[in-house]
């Protein structure tokens, strides 16, 4: 089985979870887009359902797969999102933004009652960090903005080369909320929690993507078949 199977297996899994008069948040990337497709195979057979989508991209999909959407406007909450990861570590943190949608996530994953990750088990490591991580901020006074980043990552024990991303095209990466992302390579990050909190409190940061706390399960798909992981703490707890 390919990649791109075991994404979609692990997307089929996690439709198993949705039921009649859910709201969902959608999330982005070729993983989430595998449930956003099977979503609209089954609302196309019946199923009501809206969701809320984490960009433009998955707004885009909604809509091609005739996926009811709506707001966080227009409801008060979310029952599921479900959403890809690019690290997951075995307390459910995640490393995520890979797709430049990580604020939008964040906002979502933060309104559900639960969070759902689905991933090919190669997002499944020890310890987080191997995978760049994504800042996003705002390009007024990015120099400052890139030295409290610095200064951050030393405090809490970690370093590593930052690059402001460019999009295939060469030129700089604009959010779908028009701020850009600086990509940190720090290879182990020993404190996600602390360094989240830490990155959180720079103005001109604004998110990062450290999910801690946010995710109430992983589905990880492999040669093996399905694991189901389920987090210990409550949503939020961030200890
Ligand atoms: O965080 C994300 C987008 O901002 C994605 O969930 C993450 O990059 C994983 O993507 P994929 O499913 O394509 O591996």
């Amino acid at each position: 089985m390919n990649m791109d199977q075991l994404k979609r297996q692990a997307a089929a899994r996690a439709l198993e979870e949705v039921r009649d008069g859910m709201q969902l948040g959608l999330g982005t990337g070729s993983t989430a887009k595998h449930f956003v497709e099977l979503l609209g195979e089954r609302v196309a057979a019946g199923l009501k359902v809206v969701g809320v989508p984490t960009s433009e991209a998955t707004r885009a999909d909604a809509e091609r797969c005739g996926v009811p959407l709506t707001t966080l406007d227009e409801i008060d909450h979310l029952d599921i999102t479900v959403d890809g990861a690019d690290e997951i570590d075995p307390e459910l943190n995640l490393i995520k933004g890979g797709g430049g949608a990580l604020l939008r996530e964040k906002i979502v994953a933060a309104a559900s009652d639960r969070m759902i990750v689905i991933a090919d088990d190669t997002k499944w490591v020890p310890t987080l960090g191997k995978f760049p991580l994504p800042v996003e901020v705002i390009p007024f006074g990015l120099g400052a903005t890139r030295r409290a980043i610095e200064k951050a990552f030393a405090e809490c024990g970690v370093s590593g080369q930052m690059a402001v991303r460019k999009d295939k095209g060469g030129h700089v990466f604009v959010t779908d909320g028009g701020h850009w992302i600086v990509d940190a390579q720090l290879g182990r990050i020993v404190d996600p929690p602390g360094l989240a909190k830490a990155l959180s409190a720079i103005p001109g940061v604004v998110e990062h993507g450290l999910f801690i706390g946010l995710a109430s399960s992983a589905v990880l798909a492999g040669g093996e078949g399905i694991r189901v992981i389920e987090r210990r703490k409550p949503k939020g707890d961030q200890e």
